[in-house]
């Protein structure tokens, strides 16, 4: 029987380190399980209380945010307590080949350092304000090419610092361009500047979290929207002012639909992990957002594509909504992190979960992503995991919004240092102190392979990542194994025998 679906607990491991508890027996509420205590307010849905009621009036740029410094809300967002940090292998990110297949334009010269000649007085304070030494290679070259006016296509390895990659340009450009005018509107209508979409809620918050960083103080008024929170409170926030939009596509086709969100003023379009936005569906909602509705399209929008894999299926999209774009490549297309060490171990299914217990009682410090196939197989692992005394939380598609929100802020603050996850929780998340992923079950591509052992080793860091392997993996196992070898990772003699 599947050990998912197997009632019988596996016997307990005794620990071996004083982290974990011994086996309760208990249930999960004693361990807190779910988390709680997440501060929705920190993830804000607009600009939450720290920048105050401002109405949708314009400022002297043409924007709808504040350009006055507030040190309230200075010491919120750049607080470095819980913020990622570069790690020893950060400046090696230099020795990664980079390509870029030119359009139209010539290919601009890369920028070495971040001062106010590269990126402007505003954006370079606010990497000042985040600790921000020098560029990542795909900021070196995506922002001075973005700058020209061209369409991008910018694959990078996990964890690279893609999403300052795109809303650096997108920020400097808007900012030199200025507002623009609304057309008359006699309704309650917005009209954002850029739009940023991404496939699922957490990530759509992360992205706004950092917008909100790098548009301190610039006027440009960021907004997030998703779906499962309530559609009032995100209504009112893009009344409040919304420059730069982050949204998710099913909750952004919905406010259209009602007429409360007009494309027609898009100059910035950025598709944030394209290939993953396909995956789950959501191509008819992007066609329509881009083509059936009132956003500009040819030159007068920039477009920009981002991901760590590109699949096939994406260069449709890429050639239907671009216009002879640049493709920019750091190191090989869907390549996995380097600074990931990754282990396989063979493993049935039937065994995996005392494995699992066996190998967490080892480990003494950092966080432990766990990845699982179902989102019931979520649910029972983290019950088990929590009972027998290693405190664990969950995400998945069924848990509600709030539960979700919870759940990635027990697991940040360490409060549950384990967290299982279905691949709601594999694409774009950064969260710092993550040492460790454990592909329970293994994905079935080796893209999102690639993805979630990229929620370790992130900007320079360090992280493991462990996988079970059995017969059920069988199509995957040939590129997990050209991977392994193409990273020098030890690749034992057995897993080219899986079929
Ligand atoms: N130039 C930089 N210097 C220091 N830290 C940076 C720099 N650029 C980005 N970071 C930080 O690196 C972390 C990872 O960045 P980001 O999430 O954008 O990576 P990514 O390439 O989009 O990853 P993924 O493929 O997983 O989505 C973030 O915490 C970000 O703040």
């Amino acid at each position: 029987m599947d050990s998912h679906t197997s009632s019988s607990a596996p016997p307990s491991q005794p620990r071996t380190n004083s982290r974990w508890s011994e086996p309760s027996g208990g249930d999960r509420g004693s361990y807190g399980g779910g988390g709680g205590g997440g501060d929705r307010g920190s993830y804000g849905g607009g600009y939450g209380g720290g920048y105050g009621g401002r109405g949708a009036r314009r400022n002297d740029r043409g924007f709808h945010g504040d350009l006055q410094p507030n040190s309230r809300l200075e010491r919120e967002l750049f607080d470095q307590t819980n913020a990622q940090r570069t790690g020893i292998n950060f400046d090696q990110y230099d020795d990664i080949p980079v390509e870029v297949s030119a359009g139209k334009n010539p290919v601009p010269e890369p920028i070495e350092v971040y001062t106010e000649e590269t990126i402007g007085a505003d954006l370079y304070r606010n990497t000042q304000l985040c600790n921000y030494v020098k560029p990542t290679p795909v900021q070196k070259y995506s922002i001075p090419i973005c700058r020209t006016g061209s369409d991008l296509m910018a694959c990078a390895q996990t964890g690279s610092g893609k999403t300052a990659g795109f809303l650096f340009p997108t920020i400097l450009t808007m900012l030199k361009n200025g507002g623009a005018l609304d057309p008359d509107n006699g309704r309650r209508k917005v009209f954002p500047t850029a739009l940023i979409m991404a496939p699922t809620r957490e990530l759509a918050i992360q992205i706004f979290d950092e917008a909100k960083k790098f548009t301190y103080c610039t006027g440009i008024a960021p907004v997030v929207i998703y779906g499962g929170a309530d559609v009032r409170q995100q209504l009112r926030d893009i009344e409040r002012g919304c420059d730069l939009l982050v949204a998710t596509p099913g909750r952004l086709v919905d406010l259209i639909e009602r007429g409360r969100l007009s494309m027609c003023n898009i100059a910035f379009l950025v598709l944030d992990e394209a290939d993953r936005m396909l995956d789950m569906g959501f191509e008819p909602q992007i066609r329509r957002i881009v083509e059936q509705e009132d956003m500009p399209a040819g030159a007068s929008r920039q477009t920009m594509m981002f991901s760590a894999t590109f699949p096939h299926e994406i260069q449709r999209l890429a050639s239907d909504f671009m216009n002879d774009y640049v493709f920019l490549t750091v190191g090989r297309v869907g390549s996995a992190c380097k600074d990931v060490t990754q282990s396989v171990e063979y493993v049935e299914n039937n065994d995996k979960l005392e494995t699992l217990m066996r190998f967490l009682s080892g480990i003494t410090e950092g966080l432990i992503l766990i990845f699982v196939e179902t989102k019931r197989s979520c649910d029972y692992i983290e019950d088990r995991l929590s009972c027998e005394g290693f405190p664990s939380t969950s995400i998945h598609g069924d848990r509600s919004q709030r539960e979700r929100e919870d759940a990635l802020a027990s697991f940040k603050c360490g409060r549950t240092p384990v967290l299982v996850a279905t691949d709601v929780a594999s694409r774009g998340l950064d969260i710092p102190n993550v040492t460790q992923v454990v592909n329970y079950d293994l994905p079935g591509n080796i893209d999102d392979y690639v993805h979630r052992i990229g929620r370790t080793g992130r900007v320079g860091n360090t992280g493991a990542a462990l996988s079970f392997v059995n017969e059920r993996n069988g199509n995957i196992i040939r590129e997990l194994h050209e991977l392994l070898q193409e990273n020098d990772q030890e690749c034992p003699d057995w897993l080219k025998d899986i079929r």
